[in-house]
């Protein structure tokens, strides 16, 4: 669907779901004048009507909804916004529907290994990752709040920081390949970046977007499980208590990813337990509303790894698998 008139290249962006972050760059894209569509699994309506929240103004939006991967056209740009779990059969989903070969993917999702060897066999995609600091959450399946702005980076999917995952052939060959979205090699911002970042600002190029997407994932292993195990909001972590199983967490995950320095890590985890002390986190959010965590792609993420790798990451395998139990009490999983 993307033209080009004039010598411009229009951009064709779709959306998946109307989930709360996806919501507010539909919005935000659809405002700056870009073509966005909708691609959701619960409506066979051809527009889409969402609403949503900034500091109180509720507004009200209709897009088209793009009824299959192949209709949305082979250099569509797609946000794929999804939690962790529901990224891979949404991948299958996609290219089962005709998702072009050389699609342009941006994944924005909390923490890490979610879909990798899938996306690992499928060279040609252009994938970026987005990491955000915005925080929204939904009032209903086509209402999304936004609760406090904040910042993105975006970046070339690159092979892990830590050496040997079977992902880094395969992301290193396609990084070099040019797609009908237009990024030329990893390290090069694609052409439609600007338009992304004019959308919700600030919105930087991050050419280390793995880094940034480990240290998040520090963040969210150390606040998540911790303040749901706790059942309150994220300020009750400044205990002493607290201060110490996160730097334990912290420090197992430094020595898994030795580019991370595990005292940077814990100040930036101080750091966001003080702009976010009155929030409820996400997985907190998720238990009580009895839905899956994400915690396979956190600490169960970080145990999985220390055992490939032969480190000691004792007290990350135990939050996860406190966290499991919690699932397994409200039905959202089953035993393996
Ligand atoms: N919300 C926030 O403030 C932040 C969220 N994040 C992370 O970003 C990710 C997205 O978060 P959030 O927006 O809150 O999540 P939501 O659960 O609100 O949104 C996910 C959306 O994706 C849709 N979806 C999933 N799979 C498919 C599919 N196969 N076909 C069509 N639609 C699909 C869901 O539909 P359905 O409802 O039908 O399942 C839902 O609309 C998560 O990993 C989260 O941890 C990170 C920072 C902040
Ligand atoms: C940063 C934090 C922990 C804010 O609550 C978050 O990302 C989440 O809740 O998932």
């Amino acid at each position: 669907m993307g033209q080009r008139e004039w010598g411009f290249t229009m951009t064709q962006w779709v959306v998946v779901g109307t989930g709360a972050l996806g919501m507010q760059w539909a919005q935000a894209l659809h405002d700056s004048g870009e073509a966005v569509s909708l691609y959701v699994r619960d409506s066979e309506a051809a527009v889409v009507r969402l609403q949503t929240t900034q500091n109180s103004q509720v507004r009200e939006l209709s897009l088209p909804r793009c009824q299959s991967a192949k209709d949305a056209g082979a250099d569509a740009v797609w946000l794929l916004f999804v939690k962790a779990w529901q990224l891979e059969p949404l991948l299958r989903q996609l290219q089962g529907e005709g998702l072009a070969d050389d699609a342009t993917l941006i994944v924005s999702h909390n923490g890490l290994g979610a879909g990798e060897a899938y996306l690992a066999q499928q060279p040609n995609w252009q994938v970026y990752d987005l990491v955000t600091t915005h925080g929204a959450w939904r009032q209903n399946r086509y209402h999304s709040v936004l609760a406090g702005l904040g910042q993105s980076w975006i970046g070339r999917r690159q092979p892990t920081a830590c050496a040997g995952t079977e992902s880094s052939a395969s992301t290193e060959s396609s990084a070099s390949t040019e797609s009908s979205a237009g990024s030329v090699s990893g390290s090069e911002p694609p052409h439609w970046l600007d338009k992304l970042a004019a959308a919700w600002p600030p919105l930087q190029w991050d050419a280390d977007i793995e880094q940034r997407r480990w240290r998040k994932l520090a963040v969210n292993c150390a606040i998540n499980p911790l303040a749901t195990l706790a059942g309150g909001v994220n300020g009750v972590l400044r205990s002493e208590e607290a201060r110490a199983q996160i730097r334990a967490i912290c420090e197992e995950i430094a020595n898994v990813n030795p580019m991370l320095d595990a005292d940077e890590l814990v100040a930036e985890v101080q750091q966001v337990i003080r702009a976010t002390a009155g929030n409820r986190c996400s997985m907190l959010q998720d238990i009580e509303a009895q839905r899956a965590t994400e915690i396979d792609y956190l600490n169960g993420y970080v145990c999985e790894q220390g055992q490939q790798r032969q480190v000691f990451t004792r007290v990350n395998c135990e939050v996860a698998e406190r966290i499991r139990q919690l699932e397994l009490k409200s039905g959202v999983r089953s035993l393996e």
